[in-house]
């Protein structure tokens, strides 16, 4: 944090059951040099990683799919979601994570991933920095059937399917996860499959 026109004032907890929700006060210079007070709730659940499984020699890409309760609440008819395998960094750094997390809820032990970006999904309102990657996988590489961790409430469908049907679900609205509109777009422009 590094900006003179910033000065933060106060910060009130305002929920901290499982991820914290904050209140910050802070004063904030305006163009014309004028200070002004102002108020912006802050929600923090730690960072993230995610990764776009693929096989560029079959032309498929592995996906999950699995219920999210906030898209439920808000327009997500049965609040079933596909995306790209993602987790919470916890405590690892974003590498660790994310193959862990391709082999518990996809069941494949990736060899190599490649870091693509880092990117706020909604910078106005969570803390949150996805780090993003792609990762070639094939049947020498699976270990287990997926589907992610009982003991974290997690049943996780895995979808292997082409990449050219996944491009279409995005067209259709089957696939509306941002994180994993920007995979498999990113995909199509670095040409990783056909
Ligand atoms: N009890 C409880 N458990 C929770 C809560 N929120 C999350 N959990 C637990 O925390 C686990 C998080 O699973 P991960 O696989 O690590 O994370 P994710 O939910 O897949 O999150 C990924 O996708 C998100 C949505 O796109 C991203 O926001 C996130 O960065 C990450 O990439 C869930 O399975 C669940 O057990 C909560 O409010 N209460
Ligand atoms: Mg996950």
């Amino acid at each position: 944090m590094n900006n003179p026109k910033v000065k933060i004032k106060k910060i009130t907890n305002l929920s901290n059951d499982w991820y914290t929700l904050d209140k910050v006060n802070f004063d904030y210079q305006l163009k014309d040099g004028t200070w002004q007070n102002q108020n912006r709730e802050s929600y923090d659940r730690g960072d993230g990683a995610c990764i776009l499984l693929f096989n560029s020699k079959k032309g498929t890409v592995i996906l999950t799919k699995q219920f999210r309760m906030p898209s439920y609440l808000n327009g997500n008819d049965d609040g079933m979601s596909i995306e790209v395998c993602a987790g919470l960094l916890d405590e690892d750094d974003p590498i660790t994570c994310i193959k862990k997390e391709a082999e518990e809820e996809t069941g494949y032990l990736l060899d190599k991933v490649k870091k693509v970006f880092v990117i706020y999904s909604t910078p106005g309102a969570v803390t949150e920095k996805i780090y993003y990657f792609v990762g070639e996988y094939n049947e020498d590489m699976k270990v287990n059937d997926g589907g992610g961790l009982a003991s974290e409430t997690e049943e996780i469908e895995v979808l292997e399917m082409p990449f050219k049907n996944a491009l279409e679900m995005i067209k259709t609205g089957e696939i509306n996860d941002a994180k994993t509109v920007i995979l498999l777009q990113h995909a199509a422009i670095e040409k990783l499959l056909d």
